[in-house]
């Protein structure tokens, strides 16, 4: 069953809040308080060894050093014992935040840190392999797309659903269907504003723009690299450090 999200109604606050594509003023939100269940390590995955440095290390790398990106909040779980010692730690751009139980959750904690004008770029911290041509082509969409935009791909298979018995119940038809990506953008304000009231009405909130849906916008898709995947299974772990190498040969 598809997630049918309701539009919200329009705010006042909303309406108010002026969108300038061109802000300069780009924060990067890291929600990197997970647990890492489906991977079953003995230890949460954004903190498993790729290269000689933790996942969440790699990913830091990306966002610390793009040119357009003046600060990056990391959401940790409040049990976390590795962050402090990742030398990304004591950089200038990066604050701390605690995470929340859910992804959605730790998202609006890092948001209500983040300074109301200009945008949330919202990366995954379990996706290392982001390069900056695609935060470049992200960035670059807010012209075409001032409500905000995320990095996606396009289905490539054909997609079955399952039934209780694990076999298939349909096929989906794959047109127009895109598999979403992080970076996810939008304005900071209007993505706390949305996030903060899909929550509270109980809205299924599994990206950010599930939250913009919700309230009505839709965002723009921008295709992304292949490579950009969420290390989620052990079976991802081999194959995110060969897009590693690849990108340093
Ligand atoms: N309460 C949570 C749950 C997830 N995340 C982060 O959201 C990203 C995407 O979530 P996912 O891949 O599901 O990570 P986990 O929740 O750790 O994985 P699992 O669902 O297998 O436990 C990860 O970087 C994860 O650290 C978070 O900040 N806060
Ligand atoms: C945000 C996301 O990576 C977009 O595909 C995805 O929704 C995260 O889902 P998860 O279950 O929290 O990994």
């Amino acid at each position: 069953m598809d997630i049918v999200l309701e539009a919200a109604p329009q705010t006042e606050t909303e309406v108010a809040i002026q969108l300038d594509p061109f802000s300069p003023n780009v924060v990067a939100i890291v929600p990197a308080a997970g647990i890492g269940s489906r991977m079953g390590a003995g230890k949460p995955k954004q903190y498993l060894t790729l290269l000689g440095q933790s996942i969440l290390a790699h990913t830091l790398d990306k966002l610390l050093s793009h040119p357009q990106i003046n600060q990056v909040i990391v959401a940790l779980h409040p049990e976390d014992t590795e962050f402090a010692a990742l030398p990304q730690a004591k950089h200038p751009k990066l604050v701390i935040v605690i995470g929340g139980s859910e992804r959605a959750d730790s998202v609006l904690a890092a948001l209500d840190k983040a300074p109301d004008n200009g945008w949330a770029l919202v990366h995954d911290a379990a996706r290392p392999c982001l390069t900056a041509g695609d935060i470049d082509k992200l960035l670059a969409s807010r012209v075409h797309f001032p409500q905000g935009a995320i990095l996606a791909m396009p289905v490539r298979d054909t997609m079955k659903r399952a039934n209780s018995l694990g076999e298939i119940s349909s096929t989906v038809c794959r047109d127009n269907l895109w598999h979403a990506l992080t970076p996810q953008l939008f304005p900071t304000s209007l993505l706390r504003l949305h996030l903060k009231a899909a929550l509270a009405a109980g809205a299924v909130v599994t990206d950010e723009a599930s939250a913009m849906e919700w309230a009505g916008i839709s965002p723009g898709l921008v295709a992304g690299r292949a490579d950009n995947i969420k290390v989620t299974h052990p079976d991802d772990l081999e194959l995110a450090e060969l897009f590693l190498l690849r990108a340093k040969a």
